[in-house]
């Protein structure tokens, strides 16, 4: 049977963390929000507002449902803020250590029938759910970026995954607003499989020298009619986080075609993780983003 969701933690208040928050407080659910970084949290707060106000400008809510929202939304630097929650999803950064450590100090203070879920982009949650002590109420919510405006949410069981958590998720997702892609537990699932090969393909065209930054955006942009150009996406998800499932797909499937480019590596060993850092492949700290190759 598929419990009711009212409150609904979110763990990590960068991009992802910000944007469920916002997504769920406008969904009418009582959001709390946790980071291990009290300032993260603020300017998080911050990002939701701003976003908030973009879309009143653009009329697709209205001030009444910005002031609720974010009345909605409380924020905490403290794991057991979380322990009365009905659905905690978990949006920390992309390696497993630190969401295993997550899970295992959450489980000791949420409640025993509260799902847990990860916002993993790549990882296990077969794996990750046994690191909990509820692996048949755990699951994969993977929202896209930007969440606010992107339509899909792909759900992943792992196998442990019961009925009623599954039916419960398809409900939360679906009075989001978004539509839901179901995808078996292989490493990166569907959306990641298939774009990060694609943007780890558009490093090596730059590192083997075939285009510069400039030349392999517009070429996709204009040439295949993306939004963004590959290089300015992989600035927009995090560097970290792109090597991370490259890393994932590398290991778990155990196939060269998906070999990082060293490249990629060298700009994460630099900490130019992409907008989150102020360079990637741009560096955005003037007026304009200007390519670094
Ligand atoms: C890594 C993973 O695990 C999975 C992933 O998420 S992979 C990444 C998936 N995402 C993508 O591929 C995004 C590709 N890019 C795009 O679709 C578009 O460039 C974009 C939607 C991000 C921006 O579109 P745009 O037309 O260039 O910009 P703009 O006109 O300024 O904004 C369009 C809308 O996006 C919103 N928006 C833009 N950036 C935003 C952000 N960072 N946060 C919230 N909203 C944002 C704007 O408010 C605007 O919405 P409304 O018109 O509804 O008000
Ligand atoms: N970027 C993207 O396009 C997408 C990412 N994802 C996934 O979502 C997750 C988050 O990604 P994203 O938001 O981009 O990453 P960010 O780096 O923007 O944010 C991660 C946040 O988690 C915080 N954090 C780190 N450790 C902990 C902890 N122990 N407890 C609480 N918070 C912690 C970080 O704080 P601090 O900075 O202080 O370390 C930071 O605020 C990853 O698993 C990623 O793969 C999924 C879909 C799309």
């Amino acid at each position: 049977m598929a419990l009711t969701i009212k409150k609904v933690g979110v763990i990590g208040s960068g991009q992802m963390g910000n944007g469920i928050a916002h997504v769920a407080a406008l969904g009418g659910f009582t959001v709390v929000l946790n980071d291990i970084s009290a300032d993260r949290l603020k300017s998080a707060m911050a990002t939701i507002n701003g976003n908030l106000t973009r879309q009143i400008s653009r009329k697709i809510i209205t001030e009444d449902q910005r002031k609720q929202a974010l009345a909605n939304i409380t924020a905490t630097d403290r794991l057991d803020g979380l322990a009365d929650c009905d659905l905690v999803i978990e949006t920390a950064v992309e390696k497993e250590d630190v969401k295993r450590k997550i899970f295992h100090d959450l489980c000791a203070t949420l409640k025993p029938e509260a799902i847990i879920a990860s916002n993993t982009s790549s990882i296990s949650i077969t794996r990750l759910a046994a690191s909990t002590d509820r692996p048949e109420r755990f699951i994969g919510i993977h929202f896209m970026n930007p969440v606010p405006v992107m339509e899909l949410v792909e759900l992943i069981r792992g196998i442990a995954t019961d009925d009623a958590t599954f039916e419960t998720s398809k409900a939360f997702v679906a009075k989001l607003g978004k539509q839901i892609a179901v995808s078996e537990d292989f490493p990166a699932f569907i959306v990641n499989r298939i774009l990060l090969p694609m943007i780890n393909e558009a490093i090596y065209t730059l590192y083997e020298g075939v285009g510069n930054v400039e030349a392999i955006d517009a070429a996709m942009r204009l040439g295949a009619h993306h939004p963004m150009g590959p290089l300015e996406l992989a600035d927009f998800i995090g560097l970290d986080t792109c090597l991370s499932i490259m890393q994932v797909l590398h290991e778990g499937l155990a196939d060269s075609k998906y070999r990082p480019c060293p490249l990629l590596v060298k700009y994460v060993e630099a900490g130019w993780l992409g907008r989150k850092t102020s360079r990637g492949f741009y560096d955005y700290r003037g007026e304009k983003p200007v390519p670094t190759r």
